[in-house]
């Protein structure tokens, strides 16, 4: 609880110019606000409500509604109409994103200031990533919170999670709660959304991770540069007070070293970088060489499939080094750490078939391509690719992805993926656009199907690879979500396929 007044305190004067509040601001300001919102449905007695702008409305003109569920006050953009003075308090504000997001980080006492934080951002491996970097700390008795795309989790605690990085008062709230659970170490995505939108302002990083940049996100981005100067927003000094890991094998990492003050930079095969890796073997059963670090030179050893995963890895042996966490012991838990639901997740049987399947979250072409190049060393017969790209996401990327599935697997099926409020058919001849004429995809619409099809026809040896839900257990058909899981149809196929 805390009196509004002193929420309002916490506001640098050029976002809640004094000059515009009014007597029933001043009436206000004695009241304890015992909660915030952002959304006027849920908002409840003694709330602060906050309303944000969006794409579809400005929610502060939601206001009156707020109010009437119990608001003690309202903040608003300066645009939006307000009451006559002495009827409720509604108070102009000049940048709601950020408001919110101070205000948010006041209201819960600043929590990542009494945690050492680590940020991931980058397109691809920050869920990945962040679990390597959970399970090392863990590892190293080290009580650990990790916010994603999958959950928030922490010690006794773990809840799904909406987006990749909550929106301000979810996040305080929740690093609040890890905090005082016991956390001492918090471990978070951080998407390029999130930046954009300052959902993080208010959170310090000691560390802060940049993985790679490639194409995704152009329907939110004007351009790649665009996405680029969102992620590299981690790395000021607004967010950063402590070490750069950032991957050298990355153009835009390597843009992002010139900004940097304080950095490791990490490779797989370049002996420039801070932490690089050498002598690696590849095989089904995971990957090992030598990892070279500021802290010395180890064997290491890793379930983990692919190069882009030796990468992953680099950066959260990195990341623990920094918060001078032990070489020997992080290299220990990195031979036990199995992976991440989703991520390269093979699907198994009993008794055993004589194909493999394997379900990845690859949705861009970057990764698409990866994990396909990643799996072809182990494939015996044809690599079959089952895929599709997201409605009302980045167009752009579908023909790229076509071409690339194209390119490195021996068939395509093209099928739906989140086909949201789009027509399911116009996404997939966007992904067909991409596709040589010489080249002939199976195309079904519906993913249920596809990946029917796709194991059922398999011959032995071949190897099966259905990409871009990973761990996600629905599909969004227009605005509805029905349960939808890629690992659990594969499932249901390769019993089918015994059978058959
Ligand atoms: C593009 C984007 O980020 N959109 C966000 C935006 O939605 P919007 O602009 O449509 O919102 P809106 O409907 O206009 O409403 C604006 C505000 O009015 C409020 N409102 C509205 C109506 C009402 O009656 N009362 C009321 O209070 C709403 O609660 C909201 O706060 O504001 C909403 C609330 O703040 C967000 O939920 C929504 O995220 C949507 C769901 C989303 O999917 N975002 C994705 C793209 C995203 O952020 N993804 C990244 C990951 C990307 C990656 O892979 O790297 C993430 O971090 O998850
Ligand atoms: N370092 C990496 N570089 C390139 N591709 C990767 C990397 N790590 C993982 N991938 C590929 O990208 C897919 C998504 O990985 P992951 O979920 O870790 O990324 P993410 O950045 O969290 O994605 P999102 O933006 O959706 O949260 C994986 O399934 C794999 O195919
Ligand atoms: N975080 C990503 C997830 C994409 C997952 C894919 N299955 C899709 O729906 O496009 C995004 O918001 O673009
Ligand atoms: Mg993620």
């Amino acid at each position: 609880m805390v009196k509004l007044r002193a929420l309002l305190a916490q506001l640098p004067a050029e976002l809640s110019a004094e000059s515009t509040w009014n007597s029933s601001t001043h009436s206000a300001l004695e009241t304890e606000i015992t909660g915030l919102a952002t959304n006027s449905w849920t908002c409840k007695p003694g709330d602060l409500f906050m309303g944000m702008p969006g794409t579809r409305v400005d929610g502060g003109d939601f206001w009156a509604s707020a109010i009437e569920s119990g608001a003690v006050a309202a903040l608003v953009s300066a645009q939006v109409p307000r009451p006559e003075e002495g009827t409720a308090c509604v108070i102009p504000m000049t940048d709601m994103n950020r408001v919110c997001a101070e205000v948010a980080a006041a209201f819960y006492d600043y929590p990542s200031q009494k945690m050492q934080m680590v940020g991931v951002t980058g397109t691809n491996g920050k869920t990945t990533t962040t679990h390597l970097i959970e399970y090392l700390f863990n590892h190293c008795q080290k009580a650990t919170a990790l916010l994603g795309t999958l959950y928030a989790r922490w010690p006794g605690h773990e809840q799904t999670a909406t987006h990749t990085t909550p929106f301000a008062v979810d996040l305080q709230q929740q690093l609040s709660a890890a905090q005082k659970a016991g956390s001492e170490y918090g471990v978070m995505e951080i998407s390029s959304h999130a930046l954009a939108q300052q959902r993080v302002l208010g959170c310090k990083f000691s560390v802060a991770v940049f993985s790679n940049l490639t194409q995704d996100h152009l329907d939110y981005h004007k351009d790649l540069d665009d996405y680029f100067e969102a992620k590299a927003l981690l790395f000021s000094p607004t967010y950063l007070q402590g070490r750069a890991i950032v991957n050298l094998d990355d153009s835009y990492g390597r843009r992002l070293i010139e900004r940097v003050d304080s950095v490791w930079t990490y490779s797989t095969e370049n002996s420039d970088a801070d932490l690089w890796t050498s002598d690696l073997v590849y095989a089904p059963g995971g990957v090992q060489g030598q990892l070279h670090t500021p802290s010395g030179t180890v064997p290491f050893q890793s379930p983990l499939v692919g190069q882009f995963n030796v990468a992953n890895l680099l950066a959260a042996v990195g990341a623990g080094l920094a918060l001078e966490l032990d070489l020997e012991m992080m290299v220990q838990a990195l031979s036990q750490f199995l992976g991440v639901p989703g991520r390269m997740e093979q699907v198994a049987v009993v008794p055993s078939q004589d194909i493999s399947v394997i379900v990845d979250y690859a949705h861009t072409p970057d990764s698409l391509e990866n994990m396909l190049k990643a799996a072809r060393p182990f494939v015996k017969g044809q690599m079959i690719c089952v895929f599709g790209c997201g409605g009302d996401r980045d167009r752009t990327k579908r023909p790229l992805m076509g071409g690339i599935a194209a390119s490195f697997a021996d068939q395509v099926v093209v099928t739906s993926d989140n086909p949201r409020t789009e027509d399911p058919q116009q996404i997939l001849q966007d992904v067909l656009a991409g596709i040589d004429d010489s080249v002939q995809p199976v195309v079904e619409v519906d993913r249920h199907a596809a990946i029917q099809a796709a194991i059922l026809k398999a011959q032995p040896g071949d190897f099966v690879l259905i990409a871009g839900k990973g761990h996600e257990d629905y599909q969004i058909l227009g605005t509805e979500k029905i349960h939808f899981d890629d690992r659990e149809e594969a499932q249901a196929a390769l019993k089918q396929r015994l059978n058959s």
